[in-house]
């Protein structure tokens, strides 16, 4: 399998070269030259296997010959081992239509976790291949976290060989919970920067740092996040062990799902594309509506980021949508390259009409205020006894207003967090204070390392730069 920059001017690379750079070099994202595709029968035959299983079949066309089928199983055996339910994203019924799919069992307890603990085994695994010139090869991973990314990146590298992180998070603007899973793990290889300014922020220096020759000459720059190719591969999974659990392939099944940065949900996108009958695709945001705006008026147009319950997604700038414009296109590299710069600099665009139609096909979308995110959460409280996080809330809330799903056609929420990490929306809305599992243990006690820096380029290269191992030992 051979890889693509939606932009159209970047080499093109295998997994492992797609799976080590992140961003491309010309600042668009690597997608799949093609999308393999599974038939019906194919489909039918993945019913019952166990998620560690159905992962490296879903996963092996990716992989290409980057990895053996059995150490790509190994890997995700070894990834899937520390989650702490048996079914690793097990599904739960709310009443005849409503289901939630539980993606937090992992050690971070978010959804994250799923492409995470997998993503860090990968770059273990490549960065132990001997290099052409028999040099060692070091990375630099620098990411951006409204939340749960940066937690879940770090658990997944701490104390790893061959890899630095920096991770910048708005100062400010995530959940003590959240804040505290990053800052408590003191590792050499760890550092945790909080910015002066918004997620939005942190994540153009991230791409800004990809595009910076001097700091890509000296450090192997890497992505955690999900311009990373690997991490979106890796959440595809559990569209397929979900919907087979509902009959698919014979029955189509209907997913809303909590939405910042596009990741999410551009994995279901690509399980529909490799054959998966999908009926919908719900994008649930929060107040920071862009993508909302882009599904169902073609207006793609970012404004400040307003600070919510549902933190993690507040999000103007998407960068995943990317991908989905890509295809809608038909692919031309180079009138997107043309249509994201307008974007970078006005920060608005319209999507055109063939981007609006391909989208409709599958997608709708929805808001939701405070008011809808703590009604939703007080619903399934009382009716059906399951105390849900602020993110998840927002994707019921979705899914229970969403029209035209035909009847007998299951919706399933993906609940993309532990409610305890957001533990004072949480009993505003039910009265309900979610504990910590035990897993977490003594967070609060721990002592916490992190540098605040201002919001400004130059100040965060001059820091990672300082700190970082250089690329070739
Ligand atoms: C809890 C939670 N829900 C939903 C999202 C949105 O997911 P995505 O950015 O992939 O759209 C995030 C952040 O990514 C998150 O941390
Ligand atoms: N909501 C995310 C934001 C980063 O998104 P990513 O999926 O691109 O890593 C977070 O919690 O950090």
């Amino acid at each position: 399998m051979k890889y693509v920059s939606t932009r159209g001017q970047a080499p093109s690379l295998d997994f492992q070269g797609v799976t080590l750079a992140g961003l491309a070099s010309d600042g668009g994202l690597y997608v799949p030259e093609s999308w393999p595709q599974f038939s019906h029968d194919e489909i039918a035959a993945m019913a019952g296997l166990p998620y560690a299983r159905l992962a490296q079949k879903i996963m092996q066309p990716y992989v290409g010959d980057c990895l053996t089928p059995e150490r790509l199983l190994e890997l995700c055996e070894q990834a899937y081992g520390r989650f702490a339910h048996a079914a690793v994203t097990p599904l739960k019924q709310l009443d005849e239509t409503q289901w939630v799919l539980e993606l937090f069992h992992g050690p971070t307890l978010a959804f994250k976790d799923v492409a995470l603990q997998l993503l860090g085994l990968l770059f273990e695994e490549f960065l132990a291949r001997p290099r052409e010139d028999g040099g060692d090869e070091h990375i630099t991973i620098v990411g951006a976290t409204s939340g749960d990314t940066g937690s879940a990146a770090i658990d997944a590298v701490a104390g790893r060989a061959k890899v630095d992180i920096f991770m910048l998070h708005p100062h400010g603007r995530v959940s003590d919970v959240q804040r505290r899973q990053m800052t408590t793990v003191i590792a050499p290889n760890v550092h945790n920067i909080a910015i002066d300014g918004s997620f939005d922020d942190a994540q153009a220096m991230v791409k800004r740092m990809f595009n910076d020759s001097a700091m890509t000459g000296r450090f192997g720059i890497a992505a955690v996040n999900s311009i990373n190719w690997a991490r979106l591969m890796a959440q595809v999974v559990y569209y397929f062990y979900a919907a087979l659990q509902l009959g698919a392939p014979h029955r189509k099944v209907a997913f809303s799902v909590p939405t910042g940065n596009f990741g999410d949900v551009f994995a279901g996108y690509v399980a529909a594309k490799m054959g998966l009958p999908i009926e919908r695709l719900i994008v649930a945001t929060n107040v920071n509506d862009i993508l909302h705006r882009a599904l169902s008026a073609g207006d793609y147009s970012a404004s400040t980021v307003t600070p919510t319950a549902a933190p993690s997604m507040d999000i103007q700038v998407s960068s995943n949508f990317e991908r989905l414009l890509f295809d809608g296109c038909g692919r031309d590299a180079s009138a997107l390259a043309a249509q994201m710069k307008h974007f970078e600099v006005t920060k608005a665009m319209q999507l055109t009409n063939a981007q609006r139609e391909s989208a409709a096909a599958l997608f709708s979308s929805a808001r939701a205020d405070a008011g809808d995110m703590a009604n939703a959460m007080r619903w399934a409280f009382e009716a059906t006894g399951e105390v849900l996080d602020p993110h998840t809330a927002i994707g019921l809330h979705a899914a229970r207003a969403a029209e035209g799903i035909p009847a007998g056609v299951p919706i399933v929420t993906l609940a993309t967090a532990h409610p305890a990490k957001f533990v004072d929306a949480v009993e505003r809305a039910t009265g309900v204070r979610p504990g910590l599992p035990a897993r977490v243990g003594d967070l609060f006690e721990r002592e916490e390392r992190c540098d605040r820096l201002p919001g400004n380029y130059e100040a965060v290269a001059a820091y990672v730069a300082e700190r970082a191992t250089p690329k070739h030992g």
